[in-house]
């Protein structure tokens, strides 16, 4: 069968993943987010992410333990940072025998180690694994210019001072200005605020939709606080104990009255704004993984299993979809490989980049010439229960610590799986959805254990 342009095995066709062993969540660790030039301010990618490691391995008792394999990343990484998570695993209380690796798939990036790691467990490569990622606009890279750059590396090759001289005399004043990280697509050169103003516009979510969401946001991260939700997730770091975004007070009223920061410029209706839009953050996360077996062995819980995920990627470039809509195409592809519809999950975890980036989705599934035109259903791909939506609260009251945001998602998610437990007689099921920088998005199920 096909779901938007690519086959997918039948229902009734076993895939390869229904007939390997299980990778389960046993838990995640992150340190609190903080908003950038906030209370990390001095820590970098490294610190943090050897903090969020050591939380986890104090929690599960892994020290000195040698894990399979370690893989974490971040979008906003120095040039010394070659391998950042083999370095934080050396900085870590782990064994020094264990392999880690960084990788790169901007927001989705700790999701996309949480899958790929998985799949190794499955596959019975590695029993255990710590899957992760890490970002500071703190503790940005700035680049030289390419003008300074060329006379660097000059100047090192340079063999006598008059040679040193005649290089630097090379340099100008506008040399000297840095070349400062931004989140521009660089395609388009638009910020991925102004892409999601042109997808918001695009879908028609009002103003009032994105505050409600961001409200809900905020609340329900509160509510899960103050229930103890997150007592077992957090390493108290650089004195945070909750992430500092987060706030308790806010109210729609107060929402209602915030300046619209994206869109005018391009002629979009301006509705996007800084409550209802994700702010720059700095954070870590990491999740233990297992196969049943090694789990057991070290008397650790296991609380849900990751049945599957899958990767999207839209043409954003000449604007056939928004920069932000590439998990509206990988949900339908994954959930039709399970023969699954929206109706068969207990929890969404849909990732707040901003507001309207959720509600475009939601939107662009519930539209029927969407289903039947861009995803070749016969319909509406389907509406999801608002109640079960980022229930604990998501990115727009958490903060977005570009790379750190799908562990956060998958430890939050497998809790509130095994908490759950059963639903409708079978094991309680969640989506995870996060779009991310390049017209991409990465999507997963989870199920409880
Ligand atoms: C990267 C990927 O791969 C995919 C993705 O996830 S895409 C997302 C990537 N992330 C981004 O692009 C980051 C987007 N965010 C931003 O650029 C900035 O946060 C922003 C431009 C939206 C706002 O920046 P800012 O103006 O510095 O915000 P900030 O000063 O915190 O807030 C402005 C005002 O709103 C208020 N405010 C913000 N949130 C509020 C809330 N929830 N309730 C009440 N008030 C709030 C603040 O108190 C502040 O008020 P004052 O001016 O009175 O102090």
């Amino acid at each position: 069968m096909s779901v938007n342009g690519q086959s997918v095995p039948g229902p009734q066709e076993p895939t390869a993943a229904t007939q390997l062993r299980k990778a389960v969540v046993v838990g995640g660790n992150r340190i609190p987010f903080a908003r950038t030039g906030g209370a990390y301010t001095k820590s970098s990618n490294q610190d943090m992410l050897t903090a969020a490691l050591d939380g986890l391995i104090a929690r599960f008792g892994l020290q000195d333990e040698r894990i399979g394999e370690v893989a974490a990343g971040a979008v906003l990484k120095h040039s010394r940072d070659f391998n950042l998570t083999r370095e934080a695993v050396l900085g870590s209380a782990l064994s020094a025998e264990t392999p880690a690796y960084d990788l790169q798939q901007a927001c989705a990036t700790g999701l996309e180690t949480v899958l790929g790691l998985a799949n190794k467990i499955k596959l019975g490569q590695i029993e255990s694994a710590i899957a992760g990622g890490v970002d500071s606009a703190s503790d940005a890279p700035i680049a030289v210019s390419e003008g300074l750059r060329e006379v660097l590396l000059d100047l090192n090759r340079a063999k006598t001072v008059s040679r040193k001289l005649q290089v630097l005399s090379r340099l100008r004043p506008k040399d000297l200005a840095p070349d400062a990280p931004n989140t521009g697509e660089p395609r388009t050169g638009l910020s991925m605020g102004e892409h999601q103003a042109l997808t918001t516009a695009q879908w028609k979510i009002t103003r009032e939709a994105q505050d409600e969401l961001a409200f809900n946001s905020h609340k329900n991260l509160a509510a899960a606080y103050d229930a103890g939700f997150f007592d077992d997730l957090l390493t108290p770091y650089r004195g945070l104990s909750r992430d500092s975004n987060l706030r308790a007070d806010t109210s729609l009223e107060k929402l209602a009255t915030l300046k619209p920061v994206f869109g005018k410029n391009l002629g979009a209706e301006a509705t996007m704004t800084a409550g209802n839009s994700t702010p720059l953050t700095d954070g870590a996360s990491t999740v233990l993984l297992a196969s049943e077996e090694w789990a057991d062995a070290h008397d650790l819980p296991k609380l849900a299993a990751v049945v599957d995920g899958e990767a999207a990627a839209v043409d954003f470039v000449h604007g056939k979809d928004g920069l932000l809509m590439a998990p509206a195409f990988a949900v339908p592809r994954l959930l039709a490989r399970h023969n699954l519809t929206l109706e068969d999950f207990d929890f969404f975890e849909i990732h707040e980049a901003f507001a309207g980036t959720v509600l475009s989705t939601l939107a662009a599934w519930e539209d029927e010439e969407f289903g039947r035109t861009r995803l070749g259903l016969d319909g509406a791909f389907g509406s999801i229960d608002r109640s079960k939506l980022n229930v604990n609260g998501s990115s727009l009251a958490a903060g977005h610590p570009f790379a750190a945001t799908g562990g956060r998602i998958v430890a939050s998610l497998a809790k509130m799986l095994h908490a759950k437990g059963q639903a409708d007689g079978r094991p309680a099921r969640g989506l995870v959805s996060i779009c991310a920088a390049g017209g991409q998005g990465v999507v997963a199920i989870l199920e409880a254990l």
